[in-house]
């Protein structure tokens, strides 16, 4: 089976999320006591998909400020991008916007860009609106999705939804093409 290689960063604020999720993805563990990313970390994952096999690599990258620098080396070269927020945190929100620019104006032209909205766990104390968030993904062609790494919501959707994006670009999933259809019920078959 062939191995389609996807090299995947995550970006965001501080404390979003970013290595719960990574976390929850490869290793089906939350830690409640995780400590802030120094610079990165890679990590692997490689699941079916298709006729492919298709292998993650994962640089999770540090959102402390001081770090900020380093970002270019970890979106360059990458297939997709997920930016995360808080969703009980509006500067997050603010953050990601920024990292949307930076992408856009320094980023690999065809990148895929997914946000993640964590932590939707905690809902009742929630300041950014779904509807806020989903409305500018979709303004910027970005997939959309909310995720809690501590209660496993989401996690394999995003990176399914990043899988569906690189394999059938310029498809908005809320309008398949029906022919992609059968395309897709192969792939997610696999998942
Ligand atoms: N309630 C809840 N807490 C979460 C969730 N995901 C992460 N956390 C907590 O949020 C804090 C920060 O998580 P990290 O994964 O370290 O955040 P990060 O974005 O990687 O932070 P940096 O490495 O500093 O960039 C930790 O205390 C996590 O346990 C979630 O889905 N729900």
């Amino acid at each position: 089976m062939a191995i389609r290689e996807l090299k995947v960063c995550l970006l965001g604020d501080t404390g979003v999320g970013k290595s719960s999720i990574v976390c929850r993805f490869v290793q089906d563990h939350f830690d409640h006591n995780i400590s802030p990313t120094i610079g990165a970390s890679f990590l692997t994952k490689t699941v079916p998909c298709g006729n492919e096999l298709h292998k993650f690599l994962i640089w999770d990258t540090a959102g402390q400020e001081r770090f900020h620098s380093l970002a270019p080396m970890y979106y360059r070269g990458s297939a997709a991008a997920v930016i995360v927020y808080d969703i009980t945190k509006l500067d997050s929100f603010q953050t990601l916007k920024k990292w949307v620019k930076e992408l856009k104006e320094h980023g690999p032209e065809d990148i895929v860009v997914a946000i993640a909205g964590n932590k939707n766990d905690l809902g009742d104390i929630r300041e950014v609106p779904m509807k806020e968030a989903k409305e500018f993904a979709e303004s910027i062609a970005a997939i959309f999705i909310e995720t809690s790494a501590r209660n496993a919501v989401n996690v394999e959707e995003l990176f399914q939804k990043i899988t569906l994006h690189i394999q059938f670009p310029k498809t908005l999933f809320s309008d398949i093409s029906r022919r992609h259809v059968s395309d897709l019920h192969q792939v997610l078959q696999h998942f």
